[in-house]
């Protein structure tokens, strides 16, 4: 199972998925693998998420994750599933117990520097900052990164096509997360999300 190192440097963006229909998941991968965003967070906040992500790990050259991993019992559904990593908003103790004692890295959400400090704790050298845009944007980040130089983040929460390159131009950025390659309910959508997948994919201009 590839590390979180490798998963968060593989692409500047991982599409944050919210998937109604189980039958658009393979096509939806297809799409953004080829359009150069290997790695897609299939969040749990569907029924079809685990069946999406059972289907989208056997897609070739699809690095697929789970996300709003909320308690150990998520984890393990979604390790048993194909999940090779697991997000989750926020970190609890027993979180990050199970995510210690199993074979999928977890990437756990952050907003302050309590809960980077408790994150550190646990082990975690990589992190989610969310809500990014309302827990303080680039400012906060980069106070927080300032304090806490051994650290690497992936902002998610509010990112957009219009400010993602802001955040990947920040050096303890590794990539960002959002929904906007996929808005809920274009699933199928699939010449709109390649083309947004291909600039998001592109480097920095
Ligand atoms: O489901 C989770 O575990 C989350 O943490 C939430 C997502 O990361 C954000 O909902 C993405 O937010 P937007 O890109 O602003 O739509």
């Amino acid at each position: 199972m590839p590390d979180l190192a490798t998963i968060m440097t593989a692409a500047p963006v991982i599409p944050v998925l919210v998937i109604d229909d189980v039958a658009d998941a393979v096509p939806l991968a297809e799409t953004l693998v080829a359009a150069g965003l290997p790695v897609l967070e299939v969040t749990f906040r569907t029924a079809a998420a685990l069946d999406a992500i059972r289907a989208m790990a056997k897609v070739p050259g699809a690095i697929v994750g789970a996300g709003t991993v909320l308690d150990p019992d998520l984890y393990t559904a979604a390790v048993d599933a194909g999940a090779s990593f697991a997000v989750s908003p926020g970190l609890t103790d027993r979180l990050a117990r199970a995510a210690a004692d199993g074979p999928a890295p977890l990437l756990p959400g952050v907003a302050s520097a309590s809960d980077i400090m408790r994150a550190r704790d646990h082990g975690f050298s990589r992190l989610k900052f969310f809500p990014a845009s309302i827990a303080g944007g680039i400012p906060a980040l980069s106070a927080y990164a300032s304090v806490f130089g051994d650290l690497r983040f992936c902002p998610t929460g509010g990112i957009t096509a219009d400010n993602a390159a802001d955040w990947l131009a920040l050096p303890f950025v590794d990539c960002v997360g959002g929904t906007w390659i996929v808005p809920r309910g274009g699933a199928r959508d699939l010449t709109a999300i390649a083309e947004r997948a291909r600039r998001a994919a592109a480097p920095i201009a």
